[in-house]
């Protein structure tokens, strides 16, 4: 198993936007975590990668506590926004620094960044602009290809598919579901299209508690569907 949730809970004055009591997600497992805005999907992956501290309760990362211990870093990768992305850097800046991190050379990180082609669609390498004048769209292509980058056990992304073209949408549909390796994959999403065609399970939140978790079948997007539109 490599995350473990325990009781966990945020208060925000006398408001719990967490509360869930106890998930296992094990490795290779593709989660998405979908729930209307303000479900509380962001403060929860913030509490995963000891962003915020949690009100009560913990997360263990291979037993773990990421609180306590710094071993879950070198097996986790994630995006959540653009605070993620350093925006005095030119992308290539940014992902020699990022893969420095990770022991890749510069010449690793060339090698990788040429897959990534497809999914930058020309617009991100040699342009010579800094990160801060992207678009939001091609600020997200930078950070989530630095996640994947670093080749994570652990992948955590918060709404990858926001502010993305329809091309590169579905190009990281593809990235994300040929990924080698046996990769454990939370994303986070409004699309639920998208999401149920990535995960093979999805967990649903509604003010920070969780309503359902299951595997996902071709039922799912219907029933997902037929959930939000109540
Ligand atoms: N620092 C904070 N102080 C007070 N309330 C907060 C704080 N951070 C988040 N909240 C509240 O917690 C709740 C959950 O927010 P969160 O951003 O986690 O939701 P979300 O599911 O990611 O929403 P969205 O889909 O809109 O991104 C919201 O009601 C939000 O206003």
């Amino acid at each position: 198993m490599i995350l473990e949730i325990k009781n966990l809970k945020k208060v925000y004055g006398d408001k719990t936007v967490v509360n869930i009591e106890h998930v296992q997600i094990r490795q290779g497992e593709t989660i998405g975590l979908v729930g209307n805005n303000g479900a509380g999907k962001t403060t929860f992956f913030r509490m995963l990668l000891d962003l915020i501290r949690p009100t009560e309760g913990e997360v263990l990362s291979k037993g773990e506590n990421v609180m306590q211990h710094d071993q879950w870093k070198d097996y986790t990768a994630s995006f959540l926004d653009e605070g993620f992305l350093i925006d005095y850097l030119t992308p290539e800046e940014y992902f020699t620094f990022i893969g420095s991190l990770n022991n890749l050379s510069a010449a690793d990180v060339a090698a990788y960044l040429t897959q990534y082609g497809e999914f930058f669609n020309g617009e991100i390498l040699n342009s010579g602009k800094y990160i801060r004048d992207f678009s939001k769209g091609n600020q997200n292509k930078v950070g989530i290809a630095a996640a994947l980058m670093q080749k994570p056990e652990l992948l955590i992304l918060d709404e990858p598919f926001a502010n993305l073209d329809p091309t590169t949408q579905i190009r990281l549909k593809k990235l994300l579901k040929e990924y080698p390796g046996n990769m454990t994959t939370f994303i986070s999403s409004h699309d639920l299209n998208h999401v149920t065609d990535v995960c093979n399970r999805i967990i649903l939140v509604e003010k920070g508690r969780i309503i359902k978790d299951f595997k996902t079948d071709e039922n799912t997007l219907k029933e997902l569907e037929s959930y939000f539109s109540a």
